[in-house]
């Protein structure tokens, strides 16, 4: 696991491109047989990838977080974007299909993610927060999820929501998480941007239309935006202050996590577009 800091508005203000890549991108999420998670100081976020092929996968963080096992004071949700496999949550096993999720609970001792074929491995993409209470862990189907269409061609931004962790359906300490579909043709171009100071988010880009295809991802403060060119499969994290939206030069997905203050979704400050630098 790596640390990232957590940052000023103003420390990054003359930071480099390569300076901006190594605080807030995460280059590789999913490495066949291997775990491979970032520590973010904002709002204690985990997250990362767990790619099992021929050997089932636990997450064990004890001396790293100070606690007797990973899930001790946290919880934990993931969304698979990879092959069919299974999760084993204390002794019990469910299986997982492309583009289901799970949310598991605080106290949780043991969590083991398996993939069905090594050639096609599974890709959980996992993110745990801290967590004062325990709630009961509940598989995700994908057709479950609260499906929220949004957007239009006009605006270049046509895209369905679908919200798997969310406060108004279940229980949840602190963990929000979700999955967003760009329509061909569109793009995250969600205007007038905004910002949530109560809550930090991060987001995985994934299922690029092709292998060249490449999103920019937007951050910063409103007035002094930046950005950082994405392959597929790569993460970054956006503290607070931060705005946050992303153009691609094909179609692709991203599944995005929120934790922090409180957990009302729509709890964001839009930008005036004017304002916007
Ligand atoms: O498609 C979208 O718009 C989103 O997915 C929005 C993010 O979830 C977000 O920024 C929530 O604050
Ligand atoms: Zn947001």
């Amino acid at each position: 696991m790596v640390t990232r800091y957590a940052h000023s508005p103003k420390d990054i203000e003359h930071y480099s491109t390569e300076d901006l890549r190594n605080e807030f991108l995460m280059e590789k999420i999913f490495n066949p047989g291997d775990i491979l998670l970032t520590y973010t100081y904002n709002d204690r976020m985990i997250f990362g990838g767990v790619t099992p092929t021929t050997e089932p996968l636990e997450i064990k963080l004890d001396k790293q977080l100070g606690v007797d096992y990973f899930l001790q004071r946290r919880e934990l949700g993931f969304i698979n974007i990879g092959g069919s496999g299974s999760v084993t949550i204390d002794g019990q096993k469910d299986d997982i299909v492309a583009h289901d999720g799970y949310y598991i609970g605080k106290g949780t001792k043991s969590v083991q993610f398996a993939s069905d074929d090594p050639e096609k491995p599974a890709k959980f993409y996992v993110v745990s927060t801290p967590a004062h209470k325990t709630y009961p862990n509940k598989k995700l189907p994908f057709a479950n999820a609260l499906k929220k269409p949004i957007g239009d061609q006009e605006h270049l931004n046509k895209r369905v929501i679908y919200k798997y962790i969310d406060a108004s359906q279940m229980d949840t300490c602190q963990l929000q998480m979700g999955y967003t579909v760009l329509e061909p043709g569109s793009s995250w171009n969600t205007m007038p941007a905004h910002t949530h100071a109560r809550r930090m988010e991060t987001y995985l880009y994934c299922e690029f239309g092709t292998p060249d295809t490449r999103v920019v991802h937007f951050l910063g403060e409103p007035t002094a935006s930046k950005h950082i060119f994405l392959e597929p499969d790569q993460a970054v994290v956006n503290p607070s202050w931060s705005i946050h939206c992303g153009v691609g030069t094909t179609s692709y997905s991203f599944i995005w996590a929120m934790c922090g203050e409180n957990q009302t979704y729509d709890d964001m400050d839009q930008v005036p577009m004017h304002e916007l630098r």
